[in-house]
Parts: C-alpha cells; structure tokens; sequence
C-alpha cells in the first residue's frame, strides 16, 4: 500500500498556508509602514548681494527630513548680470530690474507646486555696509528697490538686509562645517577665510578663546547638542577691491598726474580718476587737495616693492589686547584647519597656487615672476579674462600672501592648514547657506533621534523573526502532527 505524505493532510496544507500568508502580511505591513517616503523636496532661496556682484543660490533638501545634517544641498547658481547692488544709488530701479533674469530661472528650477512655499531670502554685504555709512538713505531706496522687485516674485520673500560683518563671518563658518559633515559628528571644526570685493572675515574655533577677551568678536552657537565658541572678524574695507584703493591712495597721496605701481605689469598704463577711486568711505578722508582730475596709473612691476605698499595700508604695531591681528583686532591663536573661498579661491586659482604645499618662499618667488611679465604678455597669455580681474591679480596674489601671514599670522608651518576651495560637495562656500539653515531652523542644537537601526537591517530582522515565530509555531503543533510510521501494517 502507497504511504500518504503526512504533510499532505488537509491541516497542515491549510496551516502552512495561513502561516505564509500571515508572514507576508506582517512583513509588508510593517515595511510599507516604516518604508522612507517617496523623496520629495523642498527648496530655498538666497540672493547674496555682495559689492562685486550678486549671486542666487537655490537650495533643495528631502522634505521630512530637515533637521539631519549634510542633506541641504546647492542645485542651483545664477551670476546676476552688471555689478552689485550698492553700485546702482543713482538709479535703484535698476537694481531691482538686474535681478528679473536670475528670478526667472529661479522659477524654472523650482517645480511650480513649490513657489508659494519657498522662502527667499537677501542678504547684502560689506558694498551695501559702505553705502550705508556714506548715505544711509540712499541705501534704504536700493534696498527699497530690491524688496519691491523681489516681493513681485512667487516665492515667500522674507526681507532683505545686510548682515553684520560677524553674521557673515560666522554663517560662512556654519556653511563649510554643515557641508563637511562636522557639526553633527562633533568633529574637529574648521575655520573660514572668505575675502571679498569689500571686506575679509576670519572665523574660527580656538580652545584658548572663550569670548571674554575681546566679546565683540565672540559667538556663540548650540549645535546638534555640541556648544561651539566661534572667533570671528569681519575687516571692513579689507576685501580687495577696497584695498587696491586704499594701496593707490597710499600712493597718490600728493596728488601726483602719475603713479608708477609696483602692484601692475610693466607696460600697463590706464588714465584714471580721482574722484572715482576717492569714491569710498575707505579712502574719501584722504583724498588729495587740489589733485588733477585724473592720474595715469603705471606699472612697475615689482613684487617686493608691490609688498612693501601692501603692508603700509595695514597697522601691526598697536594692539591693547594680549594678541592682535591688525588694527588693533584681537586675534587668538590660529587654530585647526582652514577653508579658504571666494577671492581667495578665484586669484590663488588663478596664479596656479592652490596648492598649499608649495613652500611659502615659493609662492614669493611665483608672484616676483609672475608680477615682472610685461602687461601685452599677460594679456596675450589670458584672451579670455576679464582684462579688468587681470590686470589685479599681481596686486591681489600680493595682498592674499600679505593679509595670510603678516595680517592673520599664518607661518611656514600654519599656512599648509588652508584649503583654497571654491565648492563642498556641489555647493558654494560663502555665508548664503549657513544663513538659510539658521532662518529655517534647520540645525537643531540638540542632535536629533535617529532610528538605532538602518531601513534594510529593520526590514532583514523584521523577515527572520517572522521566519523563526512561524517555524515555532509549526514546531509547538508537533502532537497534532499525523503520524508517520515506516513500520508495515498488519493487517
Ligand atoms: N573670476 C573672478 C571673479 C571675481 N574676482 C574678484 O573677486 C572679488 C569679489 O569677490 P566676491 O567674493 O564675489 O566679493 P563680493 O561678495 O561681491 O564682495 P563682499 O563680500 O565684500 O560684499 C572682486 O574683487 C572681483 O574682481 C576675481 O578676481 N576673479
Ligand atoms: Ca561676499
């Protein structure tokens, strides 16, 4: 007679059946529940108006997940055309109307179901610190201007202002260690150069600097549960556009029809005007009674001598603090490793010198060559820059060495510590992030629960239990089980 299966009675076909079907339910019900939503995103705007130019940034990140670290993410740049908005106080409407081309592209790059939400924001810097200091009311009918324009936009226009020299200071503090990851793994920060067309900030964290000393160059932060006590300083007139101006007003301080600059090519020669370049609130108490209207501007090409008219615009002696930088500003301890970004980044790419492991007396040597090539070199070397950036970047190149080592003190050994970097990880260094996670809120100052394990590893236990409790339970029906005997049948 043919053995019956035991496994084939009617009980525990229906039993393996439910068992599988209820594994199956458990396990999906249980990953569709905690499954990652489908990504869907939210955005940001930032108009970083700077005294060189202004840039918009737009920002994307997961949107149920703001408060984790490292997920806001740069998808989108646009230059806005012409100069920055301080330039335009004789004509503000205009400085509304330069930004319509970069808020059309906005509008593009942010899908349309998301404008009404989106925040936008404008932050001016040290061009807009100028004109206020010169004529605030003219600076109110730019920004007047601005707002106007940008509130005919569809995004949520939130304001524009300028930011303190220390917000700028400390929120591109904020952009580079968000960006590297840093804040929420409480890691070794990094400090942050940035130079600009009107003024340079150094922020950084030092152990020996708790504020006291010097308050006004303290800030204090509570990020993802770690406390942070960042040094920052913002030189006003310090970024480089403002000090070309104040090195030829050192040099036409008589009034003199022509200057031979140190700082220029050999062969370079520009007639230029007083009014223009006196035109500052950097240089206007110096202006030269009685000058001509214009000065020819030479070039002389000279790199020690282009060094010696850099420094002179800088104060090294007097300090009333236990360490200064310059002018009199305190300064700790340089400390860790630096990211340097902006004009730092576009000179010091330009003349080749990123590298930071090039011996500073090299660096000397690189600008003593590069500042003697003769101008009609240069410009024939360069067809496609901007002859106006070109004709800076021996004066700059001199400045950058200038303010790292005598002004912040950086030596042989420090300076490999900088970084000359333009992007993180896709997005640009500069205040504009660190700026929009704070108005969001988007890093918390205590770290934020995590889930203690990773999707798969749920999904993998969530399985094997589901496995080991079924199998149990087939286990624990063993006396219900048919007997299986190999034993013949007497019959
Ligand atoms: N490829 C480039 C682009 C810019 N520049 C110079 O870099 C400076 C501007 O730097 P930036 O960081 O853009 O300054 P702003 O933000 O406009 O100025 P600030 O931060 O002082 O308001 C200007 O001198 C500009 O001539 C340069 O040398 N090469
Ligand atoms: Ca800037």
């Amino acid at each position: 007679m043919k053995e019956k299966n035991p496994w084939h009675t009617p009980v525990t076909i229906i039993i393996t059946v439910i068992g599988v079907i209820a594994i199956v339910a458990l396990v999906t019900v249980a990953v569709l529940q905690n499954r990652p939503l489908a990504q869907k995103y939210k955005y940001g705007i930032v108009l970083d108006a700077g005294s060189s130019h202004t840039a918009l940034y737009i920002y994307e990140w997961p949107a149920e997940k703001d408060n984790n670290t490292g997920r806001v993410e740069q998808t989108h740049s646009c230059k806005v055309k012409g100069p920055g908005i301080s330039s335009y106080a004789s004509a503000p409407s205009r400085a509304g109307e330069s930004l319509r081309d970069c808020m059309q592209e906005a509008k593009l790059r942010v899908p349309g179901k998301r404008h009404l939400e989106t925040p936008l924001y404008l932050g001016a810097t040290a061009g807009m610190r100028l004109l206020n200091i010169e004529n605030s009311s003219a600076s109110d009918v730019v920004f007047h201007a601005v707002e106007e324009a940008l509130q005919k936009s569809p995004f949520s226009f939130q304001g524009a202002r300028i930011l303190s020299g220390q917000e700028e200071g400390a929120f591109g503090w904020v952009t580079v260690n968000y960006l590297d990851d840093r804040l929420k793994q409480g890691l070794e920060t990094t400090g942050a150069l940035d130079l600009g067309g009107a003024s340079t900030q150094i922020s950084f964290v030092s152990d020996n600097f708790d504020g006291s000393e010097s308050p006004e160059n303290a800030v204090a932060f509570r990020l993802y549960g770690n406390d942070y006590n960042l040094y920052t300083h913002s030189f006003l007139c310090y970024g480089k556009d403002q000090a070309l101006r104040m090195v030829l007003a050192q040099q036409t301080q008589s009034g003199p029809g022509t200057i031979l600059d140190p700082c220029f090519h050999p062969g370079y020669n520009e007639t230029k005007n007083y009014s223009v370049l006196y035109d500052s609130p950097c240089v206007s108490d110096r202006k030269p009674q009685g000058a001509p209207a214009t000065f020819t501007h030479l070039g002389k090409g000279n790199f020690s001598q282009c060094l010696d008219v850099v420094k002179s615009i800088f104060n090294f002696t007097y300090c009333r603090y236990s360490q200064c930088s310059f002018n009199g500003v305190f300064q700790p301890l340089l400390q860790g490793p630096f990211g340097a970004f902006s004009a730092y980044y576009f000179v010091m790419n330009f003349l080749n010198l990123t590298d930071t492991s090039i011996p500073l007396d090299t660096v000397r040597k690189k600008l003593t060559s590069y500042c003697s090539t003769p101008w009609d070199q240069i410009k024939q070397q360069h067809p496609d820059v901007k002859v106006k950036y070109l004709a800076e970047y021996c004066f700059s190149g001199t400045y950058i060495l200038t303010l790292l080592t005598e002004g912040y003190n950086f030596t042989s050994e420090s300076y490999p510590n900088i970084k000359f970097i333009k992007k993180i990880k896709g997005s640009d260094a500069g205040w504009t992030l660190g700026y929009m996670l704070n108005l969001t809120n988007m890093i918390p100052a205590e770290a934020p629960d995590s889930p203690p394990l990773p999707h798969a590893g749920y999904v993998s236990i969530v399985t094997v239990i589901a496995i080991l409790l079924f199998v149990l339970f087939i286990l624990s029906l063993r006396p219900l089980w048919p007997r299986c005997s190999k034993q013949p049948q007497i019959i």
